[in-house]
């Protein structure tokens, strides 16, 4: 089947939809073309046929449609590290982006196809669907104090991604005017562990208030599905849940890169595949600001009982150690059975108190001196 379409000559748009082809003259009436002899709007349109070019328009026109039903304008405050990281996955799958953030990032927001506006009035009056927090854990409540709610349309969908859940919840609740929605999210990786695929990697949510209306939970869906379709492994828990796991796994596996890297650890000539990974750990660590280490300590609850069980179990690794060490002198200096006793007063004292034993060497070797 032969199908139309038609192209205006130079100083004029192209007709939407329409495709450019060879020209052939054409025996057919055109009834949705303008007639070119007698429109004064179309002065040199000239007529072509194609052979299958309507099926590819018609896929393009549903596409555009598609993409237009399920975009969102999403505006992302916090353009840092973190927010440009995101938004690159976001523009891919065709979201608008607006950002603001207190540092002046517009050079990189153009490079990358965001607006930016240094003024978040700037930014409300765009009537963004969603407002994304992506601002450090303790930059947000200073944000959200200022922040000019009565430009946004009434029901806007307010979500973060910070690292601590429960305190950026409160917040919401506490400052965004009841008709938002609030949508507390942790994409449960960054810059260097996404930057290749986000497959797998778990993101977290939490629904904290979605209005019932169809709109309103088919927005949020839009928002969860660019997540979704990266291959994210989607957890929706409780803010207080994500924090009881986040304190046991993010705030520690943080804490002992820091430690490590205080420590000094170093590459050396003969590094085994464990110890590669505590150097990866440093890295990895070294790569985030000591803000983002001091939010999942202030801001998550559970953070200092961690901190605590992490010292009790390194006193404990040691007890472990110079209790063994304790055993062997014994030994050597008294024989076999003092050892038996000596062993069983350890343990007891050991289990008893469970205060922190000194190694006796001293002790020791004053006595085999
Ligand atoms: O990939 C990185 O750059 C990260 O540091 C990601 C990381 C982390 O691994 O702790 C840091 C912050 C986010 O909350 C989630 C994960």
């Amino acid at each position: 089947m032969q199908l139309l379409s038609a192209t205006r000559s130079l100083n004029s748009q192209p007709l939407p939809f329409l495709s450019f082809s060879h020209s052939i003259s054409l025996p057919l009436p055109l009834p949705f073309l303008p007639n070119p002899s007698k429109s004064p709007h179309f002065p040199s349109l000239q007529i072509h046929c194609i052979d299958a070019a309507q099926p590819f328009d018609y896929e393009s026109h549903l596409k555009t449609r598609y993409i237009q039903s399920t975009s969102l304008k999403i505006g992302i405050l916090g353009f840092g590290n973190f927010g440009q990281f995101l938004s690159k996955t976001f523009l891919r799958h065709h979201h608008t982006l607006l950002a603001h953030s207190r540092t002046n990032y517009s050079d990189v927001a153009n490079q990358l196809g965001v607006s930016f506006f240094s003024d978040p009035n700037d930014l409300f009056e765009q009537h963004p669907d969603v407002v994304l927090l992506s601002t450090s854990i303790l930059s947000t409540e200073a944000l959200l104090q200022q922040l000019p709610f009565q430009r946004l349309r009434r029901n806007t969908l307010f979500v973060d991604v910070l690292s601590v859940k429960e305190f950026p919840r409160n917040l919401f609740l506490k400052y965004l005017p009841p008709d938002f929605d609030i949508l507390c999210t942790h994409p449960m990786f960054g810059p260097e562990s996404g930057k290749d695929s986000w497959a797998g990697l778990p993101f977290v949510y939490d629904k904290v208030r979605i209005g019932e209306e169809e709109s309103r939970v088919r927005r949020c869906d839009k928002f969860l599905d660019i997540f979704a379709k990266e291959g994210c492994r989607m957890v929706e828990m409780s803010c207080m849940e994500h924090d009881r796991y986040a304190a046991g796994s993010q705030f520690v596996t943080h804490t002992m890169g820091r430690v490590l890297e205080k420590f000094g650890v170093e590459s050396s000539p003969i590094n085994t595949k464990g110890y590669e990974t505590l150097l990866n750990l440093v890295e990895n660590t070294k790569g985030d600001s000591f803000d983002l280490y001091y939010g999942l300590f202030m801001y998550n609850q559970n953070a200092l009982e961690q901190l605590e069980r992490l010292d009790m179990a390194f006193e404990s690794i040691r007890k472990e150690l110079f209790g063994r060490l304790h055993q062997v002198y014994r030994k050597q200096l008294f024989g076999d059975q003092e050892q038996e006793e000596m062993d069983e007063k350890f343990s007891q004292k050991l289990l008893g108190n469970g205060s922190l034993i000194q190694p006796p060497l001293d002790n020791v070797r004053q006595e085999g001196s």
